[in-house]
């Protein structure tokens, strides 16, 4: 999966227009980031994207493919999609729920095992989901999306339940992962987005507002507007690229 595009997108429901016109194409390799205010579209347009929501107009292509004619075992080989909160139907263990995508694992996928220790939860492997905390689930999460290498990523907040050293080891990690894949997130971590990501589309009541990378986002003054946010930057330290203050 090299490319992945969506064409005058739009989606309602209840009267509201979640949606309008959104046209975007993505390229591997890349890391993308999608932010916005809350409200904004993200998660309905990364469920549009990863075909988990119908769009009530517009196309989205994988590889130049309608997503339409992808069967659903194709779809199921190419992406990787976590959501925003996931409940799975049965209380499964964290071995359980990594293993469940190696069904349909290309050959040479790592084995289970293996996969639970290159994501640090080898020592989680028998706790059941419901005894999980919430930035546990977000990790097992993360092995189990990445488990069967996809070219497409799609995570809608994967960071968002974990501690900052989990979150940005969680960037550190997709950022290497993007070398060789195409990899979208949405995030509300702006610090972090504008460190790691390739790339980032801001939505604003649906539509995108900017398409630039991090370094033209920062002078773009919708972006700052759009979270009611005052941007200050600094000379580039040591650690950090940019120092986000809150007006
Ligand atoms: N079924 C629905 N009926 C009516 N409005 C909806 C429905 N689903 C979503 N919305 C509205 O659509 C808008 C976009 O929702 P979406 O979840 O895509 O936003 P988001 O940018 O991901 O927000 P957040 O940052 O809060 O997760 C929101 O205002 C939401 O209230």
């Amino acid at each position: 999966m090299t490319r992945i595009e969506c064409r005058d997108l739009g989606a309602r429901a209840g009267g509201a227009i979640l949606l309008d016109d959104v046209s975007l194409v993505f390229e591997a390799p890349a890391l993308i980031g999608i932010l916005g205010p809350n409200g904004a579209g993200k998660s309905t347009l990364l469920r549009c994207l990863a075909g988990y929501r119908r769009p009530d107009r517009g196309e989205v292509r994988w590889a130049g493919r309608p997503l339409s004619s992808w069967t659903a075992a194709e779809r199921g080989a190419a992406c990787g999609y976590c959501p925003q909160q996931f409940e799975p139907a049965w209380d499964y263990s964290v071995a359980e729920i990594v293993a469940l995508g190696h069904d349909r694992s290309p050959a040479g996928t790592p084995t289970v095992d293996r996969t639970l220790q290159e994501y640090g939860v080898e020592a989680l492997s028998k706790r059941r989901w419901s005894q999980l905390s919430g930035g546990e689930r977000a990790r097992t999460m993360l092995a189990a999306t990445l488990a069967t290498k996809p070219p497409l990523v799609l995570a809608d907040e994967p960071g968002a339940a974990l501690d900052m050293h989990h979150r940005l080891a969680l960037l550190q990690r997709l950022k290497i992962y993007s070398g060789s894949a195409l990899v979208i997130l949405v995030m509300h971590d702006l610090d972090l987005a504008l460190r790691f990501c390739d790339r980032l589309v801001l939505l604003d009541h649906g539509k995108v507002a900017a398409d630039k990378t991090p370094a033209a986002m920062i002078d773009e003054p919708g972006f700052a507007a759009a979270f009611r946010l005052r941007l200050q930057t600094e000379p580039r330290r040591a650690d950090f690229d940019w120092v986000i203050g809150i007006g």
